[in-house]
């Protein structure tokens, strides 16, 4: 067996191979190599000449293979950073080629297929190990979770693979594969159903909402708006793949479903003490026993990140009836899902809705105003109809395993909303990279204190 299998294994012994180069390979080839690892790497063929001169050139010390072939071969430890859809067929290709006692693991957001498509096609003296971080290209790494799944190897491999991932200053936090699922799927998988919801809704609508004066209404719309833009400027196949592939994932979208559906039929039919009991309820069930570290979350914070050309006064701005958020916090509820336990496996997106959510159940005139908008002003309802049925097509597009389906909704609204994704885009990551500074500052107070 070729793997060095104690600590004392030194850099210059082992070889990082990465299995596809796009944006999340790229970022683990580049930190893992700035961390004195060898590290050789492919994509498709066809973009073999062109990573070649963007990575050879200039001293870089990674090496640029034609296939997964030439990379599994000389590698110790493999990476596939692959789309999660095409996971089995790309294991099933390179897979036997694998280095004999190499390590192999996989980086997609869903763990079931890729631990199915190791199992199937590595050879068996072949150990797996493998990973995910919850965050995107584009987030610094450092202190984001990191899932290390160790499904099929010795404490020195995976104490190996620890130090050679320990380049991405993450917080590791070592999972079954069947624990991440069930964590992702609530923490990424519902999350992003509710921000495509809206994308869809408004895009139905023919709205930009940053130009509709009664999404004007401040902080809470901005992250609404500013994370909806985030998602849609990224490649439909990441959101596809984490929800499609992952079982937990399609109960849960439509648990959400549900929920939006449920409370939208009690809005429309004016059942205000049943909507207003269930709202409490829920309220109570998700945020009773968890002080949470979002008070930061303040308008005068999210208020300078719009979109909107003109600032509407808080005084002077419409309550809204916020379905997306009410109907997250019923579908917890209905789980039996407490947010705050799937923390380890948190990204930015999932924290921020969160944050949001316990910013309006915190603030009992708030809560109170959404649920009066509800029930009685129509100003919404059909924004509120058309996200109720956008939540339905998400979930059916995931729970018919549509991938197709799916691509053609989500590039439809990426493409209406494409002409204002750059400067989105900008302001999300300014807001983001503020609330985080600030929600660390209240972390750190709280300990402290
Ligand atoms: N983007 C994100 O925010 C995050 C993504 N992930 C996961 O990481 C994985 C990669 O995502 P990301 O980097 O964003 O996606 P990208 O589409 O940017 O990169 C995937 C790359 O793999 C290539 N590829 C496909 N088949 C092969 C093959 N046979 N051999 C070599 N390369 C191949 C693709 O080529 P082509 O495009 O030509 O098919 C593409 O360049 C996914 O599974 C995703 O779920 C995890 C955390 C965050
Ligand atoms: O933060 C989010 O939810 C994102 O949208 C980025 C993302 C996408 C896929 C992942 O597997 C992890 C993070």
């Amino acid at each position: 067996m070729s793997t060095p299998q104690n600590d004392s294994v030194s850099q210059a012994n082992v070889t990082v191979g990465i299995i596809g180069m796009g944006d999340m390979g790229r970022l683990y080839a580049r930190k893992i190599s700035q961390a004195g690892w060898k590290v050789i790497a492919c994509d498709t063929p066809e973009k073999y000449a062109g990573l070649k001169a963007e990575f050879e050139g200039g001293g870089s010390p990674i090496t640029i293979v034609e296939n997964g072939h030439l990379v599994s071969r000389c590698s110790d430890y493999i990476i596939y950073n692959v789309p999660a859809e095409s996971i089995d067929a790309v294991v099933k290709l390179y897979g036997p080629s694998t280095k004999m006692g190499a390590i192999v693991g996989g980086q997609t957001s869903c763990k079931a297929p890729e631990i199915a498509a190791f199992e199937a096609h590595l050879p068996s003296d072949v150990e797996i190990i493998s990973c995910h971080s919850l965050h995107g290209p584009r987030v610094d790494s450092r202190g984001q979770p990191l899932a290390v799944i160790s499904h099929r190897a010795s404490a020195a491999s995976t104490e190996l693979v620890t130090r050679i991932l320990a380049c991405l200053q993450s917080k590791i936090v070592y999972l079954s594969a069947l624990e991440h699922d069930r964590i992702t799927a609530d923490t990424q998988a519902v999350t992003h159903a509710a921000f495509l919801s809206m994308g869809t809704a408004w895009q139905a609508n023919a709205q930009f909402p940053w130009e509709v004066e009664r999404y004007s209404t401040g902080g809470v719309e901005n992250v609404k708006i500013n994370i909806m833009m985030r998602i849609y400027s990224n490649k439909w196949h990441v959101y596809a793949g984490l929800a499609i592939l992952n079982p937990a994932a399609r109960d849960q979208i439509r648990a959400y479903a549900d929920s939006v559906t449920e409370l939208f039929k009690l809005m429309i039919s004016h059942k205000r003490k049943e909507f207003e009991e269930r709202i409490f309820t829920a309220g109570e069930a998700v945020f009773g026993r968890h002080k949470g570290a979002y008070a930061l979350l303040r308008d005068e914070i999210l208020d300078q990140y719009s979109l909107a050309e003109t600032r509407i006064p808080k005084n002077e701005r419409r309550p809204n009836s916020h379905l997306s958020l009410l109907a997250m916090v019923d579908c917890w509820w209905k789980l039996g899902i407490i947010p705050y336990e799937h923390m380890i496996c948190e990204t930015p997106l999932f924290r921020l809705w969160l944050g949001v959510a316990e910013y309006l159940y915190r603030d009992r005139k708030m809560l109170e105003e959404a649920i009066e908008t509800a029930m009685e002003d129509d100003a919404f309802r059909m924004d509120d109809l058309e996200f109720t049925f956008a939540a339905r097509g998400w979930s059916e597009a995931v729970g018919y395993g549509d991938f197709e389906g799916y691509r053609k909704r989500f590039e439809k609204v990426q493409t209406y909303f494409a002409p204002r994704v750059a400067e989105a885009t900008r302001l999300g990551n300014e807001m983001i990279a503020k609330i985080f500074e600030k929600t660390r500052e209240g972390e750190h107070e709280a300990k402290s204190s």
